[in-house]
């Protein structure tokens, strides 16, 4: 069957470190793991509760990437199988921070990812992330030393332990980003509500908001979206597994759509949450019962949301128009 062809625009590389690279890269590295078992390591993740209980497990994991050839062969990893699940484009997002605390060079770290977007078999792109809980001046301290290897990322992004930690508080920092010519887009509304995804368009300009699944909460909110054509990156599976919804058949996705907004669907942290866009599509498929025409729009919504040249987005649209929905 070929895959429906898709940009994902929301997937952080750090979370599609599977189960067994895990375990292949803590014996490199010699680093201690609670087990060496891929499976017992996965049935942990079964078990999260909200996001923070997510945060506590992905963090604690990246301790076994240390060398350039680590982070080269955690992207190159995802963007093989990335090809696979259709993906034409995808615009990932790192965060630097958590790696520079583990004592990692910048240089490590950004020239192994780039070093596998430059190979990648599919239009790849890096998007560099901000961690909210580690404050504002921690975030301008980051992009100051990231500048020095502008060449290699598009765009910034905010992510993280969302309550407590508003936009607002990041406002400099993407006025700087905003002046080296960066894409902006931020975590908004994926635990908190509509008043951070109002701030995250009004305070920091960003041009897309990665979830913003609590906006529906808001109609003066859901009208300006509408309006803008804001693109929204929902991640079903993760709002699954970080009980932001009881169950899939409850998820927002189709009121969204229907509510005329610019919606893409994506994966987030693919290892942890049980698939990658093109499990995330076939699951919301099925629980929401979205027509072959729902598909055929989200597909197109992914490719208009792209940072991608209009010439390439161009060709992908017509793909994605031609395309069988099986
Ligand atoms: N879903 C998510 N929300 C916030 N920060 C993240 N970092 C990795 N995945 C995340
Ligand atoms: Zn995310």
């Amino acid at each position: 069957m070929t895959p429906l062809p898709v940009a994902e625009l929301h997937v952080h590389v750090e979370g599609t470190l599977e189960a067994d690279l895990l375990v292949a890269l803590a014996r490199r590295n010699d680093v201690a793991l609670p087990t060496y078992d891929a499976a017992a390591l996965t049935e942990r993740y079964r078990h999260f509760t909200n996001l923070q209980s997510f945060l506590d497990v992905y963090y604690a994991n990246l301790a076994v990437l240390r060398e350039p050839t680590d982070f080269y062969d955690l992207m190159a990893a995802y963007l093989r199988r990335a090809e696979a699940a259709g993906v034409r484009r995808a615009e990932v997002f790192f965060d630097p921070q958590t790696h520079l605390n583990n004592g990692i060079g910048f240089e490590a770290v950004i020239e192994g990812f780039a070093a596998a977007v430059a190979d990648a078999p599919i239009s790849a792109d890096l998007i560099l992330c901000f961690l909210r809980d580690l404050g504002p001046e921690a975030a301008e301290e980051t992009l100051r030393a990231a500048l020095k290897f502008r060449e290699h990322f598009i765009g910034v992004g905010l992510d993280s332990a969302e309550v407590g930690h508003p936009p607002r508080m990041f406002k400099r920092v993407y006025e700087i980003a905003s002046g080296e010519g960066l894409r902006k887009v931020a975590h908004a509304g994926e635990e908190a509500g509509p008043d951070y995804v109002w701030e995250a368009l009004d305070v920091l300009g960003v041009e897309r908001i990665d979830h913003g699944v609590r906006s529906l909460a808001d109609p003066e909110l859901v009208a300006r979206l509408r309006a803008d054509r804001v693109p929204l990156t929902v991640c079903p599976l993760s709002n699954l597994c970080l009980k932001g919804v009881g169950s899939l058949a409850e998820h927002p996705l189709k009121a969204m759509l229907d509510a005329g907004l610019l919606v893409t669907v994506n994966s987030d942290d693919p290892a942890y949450f049980g698939g990658h866009v093109d499990d995330n599509f076939a699951a919301v498929r099925a629980a929401l019962a979205l027509t072959d025409e729902d598909v055929r729009q989200l597909a197109l919504n992914s490719f208009e949301a792209s940072f991608a040249s209009r010439e390439d987005k161009d060709r992908w649209r017509a793909e994605a128009l031609a395309a069988r929905i099986s």
